[in-house]
């Protein structure tokens, strides 16, 4: 299940992964040879103009589909190898997931929703584990109110909650800031930010918004299923001017041009 080439630094790598959807002459690639590298404790954005494929690269390196091409290691292990049973295993044991519309479940109490990935494991919650997990992101008075008594932002730190309670190896966060107003969004992104700093997780997080993206060590830029780009240490303004550039590109050009492409995973090894 090891990759023997994978350094110990690396926590998710994709080798070539393509994925195509649909058939019969209406074929889709939504992701087309990819291949990136990411070291544990690093925070990285995925962005890219609307159709690029940032979710599909999301829900492939997550493990939540299947590419068509190409491999996916997470943490040392070989997704391709896993069975359905083996690949969810991971996924609950390894991976953290936030979504943009928080999947809180209703009727469960925040303690409750933030213990809930403990319990699938089988496993009973203590409750000195939830406490702290709570407190980490600010809601230790909150574990008896249900989701639908809280703000949009502490609904998302519950998710957040619920991401980090089996200290997984990744977190992979979906427009995470994406229903939140500016202060909220930055609030979460320190959160993200605290649990790559302080615990050493690595953040892969798709998004939209500039902000957002430069709070992560670097950024990623999809074109048309593939990497066309990538910045370290983001600013607000270089992300924005990128994203401009990359729109303007695509509506100009149904294809990007080959030698406009850097090598996919450049500058993302750290
Ligand atoms: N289940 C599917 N069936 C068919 N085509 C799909 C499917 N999912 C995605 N696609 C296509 O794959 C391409 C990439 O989609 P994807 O959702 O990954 O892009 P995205 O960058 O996340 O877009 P957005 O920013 O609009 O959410 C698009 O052309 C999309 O229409």
């Amino acid at each position: 299940m090891t990759n023997l080439r994978e350094s110990v630094h690396e926590v998710v790598r994709l080798e070539a992964v393509g994925k195509r959807y649909g058939g019969s002459g209406k074929e889709v690639t939504a992701l087309d040879a990819v291949s990136v590298s990411l070291s544990r404790g690093t925070f990285t954005a995925v962005m890219g103009p609307s159709g690029s494929g940032k979710s599909t690269f999301l829900q492939c390196a997550a493990g939540l589909d299947r590419p068509t091409s190409g491999s996916v290691f997470l943490d040392g292990a070989d997704l391709s190898r896993l069975g359905e049973r083996e690949l969810t295993k991971l996924r609950r044991e390894r991976i953290g997931f936030i979504f943009q519309a928080f999947n809180l479940l209703p009727a469960l109490t925040v303690e409750e929703n933030a213990a809930l990935p403990v319990r699938l494991a089988g496993r009973r919650p203590g409750k000195d584990e939830v406490r702290e997990v709570l407190e980490r992101v600010g809601l230790g008075e909150r574990r008896h109110s249900r989701p639908g008594e809280l703000s949009g932002g502490q609904q998302q730190r519950v998710a957040i909650a619920r991401a980090l309670i089996s200290r997984p190896a990744v977190i992979f966060a979906d427009e995470p800031t994406g229903a939140l107003d500016t202060s909220t969004a930055r609030e979460v992104l320190a959160l993200l930010r605290e649990a790559v700093r302080e615990a050493g997780q690595t953040v892969v997080m798709v998004t939209h918004d500039p902000m957002a993206a430069a709070h992560a060590d670097s950024v990623l830029f999809l074109a048309d299923g593939r990497i066309v780009d990538s910045i370290e240490g983001p600013t607000v303004e270089q992300v924005a001017q990128r994203m401009t550039l990359l729109r303007d590109r695509s509506r100009t050009q149904p294809e990007f041009p080959s030698q406009s492409r850097r090598p996919a995973g450049t500058g993302t090894n750290r």
